[in-house]
């Protein structure tokens, strides 16, 4: 096989990341935009010592669940992955997805995976974005996401996982930017909005590359103009990222106008304060079905003492509050442990306590110190829990560990070392809270 060949090749199955895998030779190919159980004529396109990659030519049989992508640019934009599945397929994957990273990354071989839950509302569902802005000339600026695994920028006016508030806000940006920046003189790097349920309130934060006091005029003048145009946009933050790559927020916050938090509350009357720094699932709908699969997996009885790692702004501790003797959160953004404080006495609770730092450093002494636990949530982000974490619970002996994933590599990876430590999952119950893309939730229980 060589770069350039065009082969027809059976589809065995789908990784998370929306691609085909063939066996021509014995080898592994991947083909993007397949469905398992697909033929489809390829082209060759890069062939490594154990793997190859192809170019999707031609779908020679479809296979059922396969429909047209909606949106024009997937395919070429890196967010999505799955659009060309119906949703019932995706689900599947989905689920084949955490099974296939338990048992062969974890080398955990009876773990119980699913079914997916899934939501009724598969489009329009996410109340964040990242935007990318550019400056082609001084008089034009470029905004989208970022082509897959590249700086390339994709223009696209209306995302359909974006709420219909976010198109209009997005115009407005970009064209006051173009009247009150005319010589590019702002050192524009992204935008990210968040919206709050259900007022629908948005929160607006440029993120710029430097910050000199001569830009105050210009910001002020697009902040407030922005506010007074966009009803439903109420606060405007400026953020600082000196660094190109990784991360789109930095951790300076010079400046904002209008609210300095957004408010969501949730269907069990549960309010959150959201400053700019805080974390917020993106997909409100399905965060209910999560938090009460995580409540049921945490089975509490009123007597417990929880620890609530990775918290954010305390949504799944204040969610268990009222069902335990007390809550512990530990959290590493300083803004979301004091938002996470403020919403426990706005919602009157109690026995919720808020620890600053990282968990790593945090959780160990603090079970050293011989402060109880019994059940421990753990929702860290993609890379997952450092070991000392993992050790740190083991020793404390909890009766459960709920562990809330939204990566399945490194919820394998974490489990397996529980596991070789005598826990068993109990039970992995994957939650779509991001279809069309491969991404996908897991509250996964483990007992002792
Ligand atoms: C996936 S979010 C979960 C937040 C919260 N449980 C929720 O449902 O909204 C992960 C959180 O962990 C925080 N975080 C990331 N690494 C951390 C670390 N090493 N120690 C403590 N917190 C960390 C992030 O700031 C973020 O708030």
């Amino acid at each position: 096989m060589k770069v350039g060949d065009i082969g027809n090749y059976h589809i065995e199955r789908v990784t998370l990341q929306g691609e085909g895998v063939a066996r021509p030779e014995g080898k592994v190919m991947f083909i993007p935009a397949c469905l398992p159980g697909e033929d489809v004529q390829a082209k060759v396109t890069q062939v490594k010592k154990n793997y190859s990659r192809g170019e999707l030519l031609k779908v020679v049989t479809p296979a059922k669940g396969r429909v047209d992508a909606p949106c024009p640019v997937f395919g070429v934009c890196g967010g999505c992955q799955l659009q060309m599945m119906d949703y019932p397929l995706q689900l599947s994957v989905k689920e084949e997805g955490v099974k296939d990273a338990l048992h062969r990354l974890g080398r955990i071989k009876d773990a119980p995976v699913g079914p997916a839950l899934g939501t009724d509302h598969p489009w329009r569902y996410r109340n964040r974005v990242q935007m990318h802005l550019q400056r082609r000339s001084a008089g034009s600026l470029g905004m989208g996401y970022y082509r897959y695994n590249s700086r390339e920028l994709i223009e696209h006016d209306d995302c359909p996982l974006l709420p219909k508030s976010f198109p209009p806000v997005l115009k407005a940006v970009r064209s006051l930017i173009q009247d009150i920046d005319r010589e590019g003189e702002l050192p524009f790097r992204h935008l990210v909005l968040k919206r709050a349920n259900p007022s629908e309130e948005i929160m607006l934060i440029f993120v710029l590359a430097e910050w000199r006091s001569q830009y105050h005029s210009k910001i002020k003048s697009l902040a407030c103009q922005l506010i007074d145009k966009e009803k439903k946009l109420v606060s405007v933050y400026i953020n600082i990222n000196q660094k190109e790559e990784g991360e789109v927020l930095g951790r300076e916050y010079p400046l904002y106008f209008g609210k300095e938090r957004l408010e969501e509350q949730m269907a069990g009357g549960l309010r959150l304060q959201i400053g700019p720094a805080s974390f917020l699932q993106v997909n409100p709908r399905q965060t209910e079905e999560l938090y009460r699969l995580t409540a049921e997996a945490c089975a509490l009885t009123g007597l417990e003492t929880v620890i609530d790692a990775y918290c954010g702004v305390g949504s799944i501790s204040l969610f268990l509050a009222k069902q335990c003797k007390k809550v512990v959160g530990v959290e590493e953004v300083e803004m979301a442990v004091e938002d996470a404080r403020q919403n426990a006495a706005l919602n009157g609770i109690e026995n919720a306590e808020f620890l600053a730092g990282t968990v790593e450093d945090i959780l160990p002494a603090y079970l050293k110190d011989g402060n109880p636990v019994n059940v421990v949530v753990l929702d860290p982000p993609r890379k997952g829990c450092h070991e000392r974490v993992l050790d740190a619970i083991v020793d404390a002996r909890p009766s459960r560990i709920v562990y809330v994933s939204c990566d399945p590599a490194s919820l394998a990876r974490d489990t397996s070392r529980l596991v070789e430590r005598g826990w068993q999952i109990e039970q992995a119950i994957p939650v779509d809270m991001f279809p069309q893309t491969g991404h996908v939730e897991t509250v996964c229980l483990l007992s002792k």
